[in-house]
Parts: C-alpha cells; sequence; structure tokens
C-alpha cells in the first residue's frame, strides 16, 4: 500500500500555454505527454462506491495497471488516501493480486469480481515534469483530456503535483508559488468522483446549506476546530465548483463559507491567538472583496487572490499553523473536551442571542444581521452532540427569523423573533436553565 498525497488544481482553459511554459521554467526533468486511457469498475448495486472505494485498470503505451484507491482526507485540493497498484500483463481484473488487507472483512468478497462491469472511463494526455523541492521529489503533472460514462463527458484540465517522496510541505511550497499567477484553482473532486456523478445520470448539483457539525465524543478542543475547519472549506470548495458551473444562489453560499471560517476563527479565539490567523483573515477579506465585486464565476475563482486564500486555508489547517503561536499553557488548554466547549458556547451563543432579540427592534433588524449570522453559524459547529432533530429544529427557528429580516417580511420577522427567544435551551438536561 502507498499513501497518495497529491495536490489538484482545476486550470482554467486558457491559462494552459503559459502554464507550461511556466512549468518548463522550473528545472524539473520533462516527459512528454503520453496518453492515457483508464477504464474504472463497479458492481450493479455500486458495492465500491459505498465502501468508499475506486477501482480502475490504466493503459499507457501498451502496458497496464490495476489501481484500487480508497477514500482518505480532501482538505482543500490537498487529497491524502491510501491506494494500491499492481502491474498486469493483460487489461483484465485480477482482485486475487490485491492484498487481502484492502478488503473491509479482511478477505475479498465472494462475487465481488463477478459483478464488477466498466463504469465510466477517463481519456487524457499526461505531461509531467518531476522536481525537487527542499529535498522533496514532486511530480507535477498536467492531464488534458475528458471523462466520459455513457452519454455524458465533460472536460478535464488539471494540475496534480503529487509527493513523490519527502514533506508534503514542500507540495504546499510549490503549489503557493505557482498559484500566484492566475488561471489555478483548488480541485476537491477526484476523476473518479466525476466519472460516478456523470454514470449516475449527471444530476444538477444542488446547494448545500451548512449542515451540524459531527464531532466523535472524545474529541479534543483542538479536533474540533479542524473539524469545523474543514467543514467550512468543503463548503467553500464545493459552491465554488457549483458557481463556476453557473448554479443560481452558489456565489452567496461561498461567501457564507468564508464568512464560517472567520465565525469559526472567532469561536475559537480564547484558544487560538488572533495573531496566528492574521495573514489568513487577510487573504479572506481581499478576495471576499474580489467574490463579492466579479460579476464572472470564472474570473473571480481563477483570480490569484482568491485561490491563495483557499490554498492558505487548507495549509494552515495540513500544518496545524496556530501551533507555533501556542505555549504551554494554551496547548492543555485546547486539549481539553470539545464536548464541555460546546456546552459553554452554547449557552453563550444563545444568551447573545436573546438579549439582542429580547424585544422588537422596529426597523434596526437589518444591522443585527451580521451578528446572528455569527451566532447562527457558532451553534451549528457546537451542537453535533445533541439529537440532530431537535438541535436543528432549535437552529431553524433563528435561520428562519434572519431569512424574515432579509426579505422584509414584518409579520414574518416578529413571529420568528417570539418563537426563537422561547424555545428551551437543547443542551442542558439536567435542569439547569
Ligand atoms: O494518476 P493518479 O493516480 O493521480 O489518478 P488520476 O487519474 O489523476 O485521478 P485522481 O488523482 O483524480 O484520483
Amino acid at each position: 500500500m502507498t499513501q497518495e498525497i497529491e495536490l489538484k488544481f482545476i486550470v482554467n482553459n486558457d491559462a494552459v500555454d503559459a502554464l507550461r511554459e511556466r512549468l518548463n521554467t522550473l528545472g524539473g526533468e520533462h516527459h512528454a505527454p503520453s496518453q492515457l486511457l483508464n477504464i474504472y469498475y463497479e458492481t450493479p448495486d455500486g458495492w465500491l462506491r459505498s465502501h468508499d472505494m475506486g477501482l480502475r485498470i490504466r493503459g499507457e503505451n501498451g502496458r497496464y495497471e490495476m489501481t484500487l484507491k480508497i477514500a482518505g482526507r480532501v482538505t482543500g485540493g490537498l487529497h491524502q488516501r491510501p491506494e494500491y497498484n499492481v502491474a498486469l500483463s493483460e487489461p483484465e481484473l485480477d482482485l486475487a493480486l490485491l492484498p487481502a488487507e484492502v478488503w473491509p472483512n479482511g478477505e475479498l468478497p465472494a462475487d465481488l469480481a463477478s459483478q464488477l462491469q466498466p463504469l465510466f472511463s477517463t481519456d487524457f494526455n499526461r505531461e509531467k515534469w518531476l522536481l525537487e523541492v527542499d529535498g522533496s521529489q514532486i511530480e507535477l503533472a498536467l492531464d488534458l483530456g475528458e471523462v466520459k460514462a455513457g452519454e455524458f463527458a465533460e472536460p478535464l484540465c488539471e494540475l496534480e503535483l503529487e509527493l513523490v517522496s519527502g514533506d508534503t510541505r514542500a507540495v504546499l511550497k510549490l503549489a503557493n508559488q505557482l498559484v500566484a499567477e492566475e488561471g489555478l484553482r483548488l480541485g476537491s473532486l477526484s476523476k473518479a468522483a466525476r466519472g460516478y456523478h456523470l454514470a449516475q445520470g449527471n444530476a444538477p448539483r444542488e446547494l448545500k446549506p451548512t449542515r451540524i457539525l459531527k464531532v466523535p465524543a472524545k474529541a479534543s478542543i483542538e479536533q474540533g476546530l479542524e473539524a469545523a475547519l474543514e467543514l467550512a472549506l468543503s463548503q467553500w470548495q464545493y459552491h465554488e465548483e457549483l458557481w463556476v458551473r453557473g448554479v443560481k444562489g452558489a456565489k452567496s453560499e461561498v461567501l457564507a463559507a468564508m464568512g464560517l471560517v472567520r465565525h469559526i476563527l472567532m469561536l475559537f479565539g480564547g484558544n487560538v491567538p488572533r495573531k496566528a490567523s492574521a495573514h489568513l483573515r487577510d487573504l479572506l477579506t481581499q478576495s471576499e472583496a474580489i467574490i463579492a465585486a466579479e460579476t464572472s464565476a470564472v474570473s473571480a475563482v481563477y483570480n490569484p487572490q482568491t485561490a491563495m486564500a483557499k490554498l492558505a486555508l487548507t495549509e494552515w489547517l495540513v500544518t496545524k499553523g496556530w501551533q507555533p503561536f501556542l505555549d504551554a499553557k494554551a496547548q492543555a488548554k485546547i486539549a481539553d473536551s470539545f464536548k464541555r466547549f460546546s456546552d459553554t458556547h452554547l449557552s453563550r451563543h444563545a444568551a447573545e442571542l436573546k438579549t439582542v432579540f429580547g424585544q422588537p427592534l422596529g426597523d434596526q433588524y437589518a444591522d443585527q444581521i451580521p451578528r446572528l449570522t455569527r451566532n447562527i453559524d457558532s451553534i451549528l459547529m457546537l451542537a453535533g452532540y445533541y439529537d440532530e432533530k431537535v438541535a436543528s429544529e432549535w437552529i431553524a427557528t433563528w435561520q428562519g427569523l434572519r431569512h424574515a429580516i432579509m426579505t422584509r417580511q414584518h409579520i414574518e420577522i416578529e413571529h420568528y423573533r417570539n418563537e426563537a427567544i422561547s424555545e428551551e435551551p437543547f443542551w442542558l438536561h439536567s435542569g439547569k436553565r
């Protein structure tokens, strides 16, 4: 098994030539483009996908390879996942060649091999540069082609920075250099994920409002912070993709996700000093302005400033960029229970909301939108330890108030305000109200 670590950029079509020229100046070992044809396999009931696996045979210059990838972690455009590669003498699946440990119960499911059929394919030219950065080996692959499933097809235009040996930080360093030029944005969808989407009928992708964050019972505050930022980053990534694809409302969701990042940094402000995130917040401010002003999704998301802000968040998260700012006392504090942290902060946010909205505000409601949004976002990040239905309903009332204020529906505003301020806390079970 090897651990694949790669950072994926989607390249704007217009920027491909300039990018290639740029890559040629980096001094790496160049490999001329080669055609890669990949067939992905699946059972009729989607067994591999339901186990977060992807299986393909790749053909390149008459040589064949079978690869099984297992879902790992995707942070922004950084993909980290286990993969197994086996050389084949002919383009036919032979699952027995994969080690037994890859299968959920430690053995190859009996009827899997007989059920697998080709589901979709990717066909692209890969041009490569092998580069050394700070003693680490990185393969840069420029992939141009398409992903196809039945009647559906989508172009592929990607640059992948794959760590061959060494440290992930080298990949991030190189990514920072490259992203300073126009034309790149981080990509969180693997080629397989795109293929599956096409194979399932290419349904329009829908907006996904931020959900309640779920964190394991024994999580520390630091793990809570990481999970919250990962959620915000994935919301940002997902809606950016939708915005480029022309989905209505996606731009607001991109801005909402960036707002969520800020609110998370404020929520954890007692554990992570503000100076630890100063650089990140500066980049966020600049790219929020660009996104708010730009009318075209393409020019906004391929703008270096926007791409840099998202890369900075990815890097901050992956390298735990707050750590150097924590002394021993702060280290101990951030290792404390996230459950305890959640309870304390839920009470604080609820108290703030009830104070602000405890009485009718006349024509002053709109002024309170930022505060209301920050509190709703924080509560979404903290409510994961409680009954999801009860917590969602509690939050939905405040979201209803927010919506009514934004759409200036006066009767609804008072209705939701009255409901919201009389809700019982969902996080206190001990009668301590
Ligand atoms: O060549 P790989 O293994 O990086 O795979 P790919 O065909 O680029 O697909 P993806 O990296 O999107 O899984």
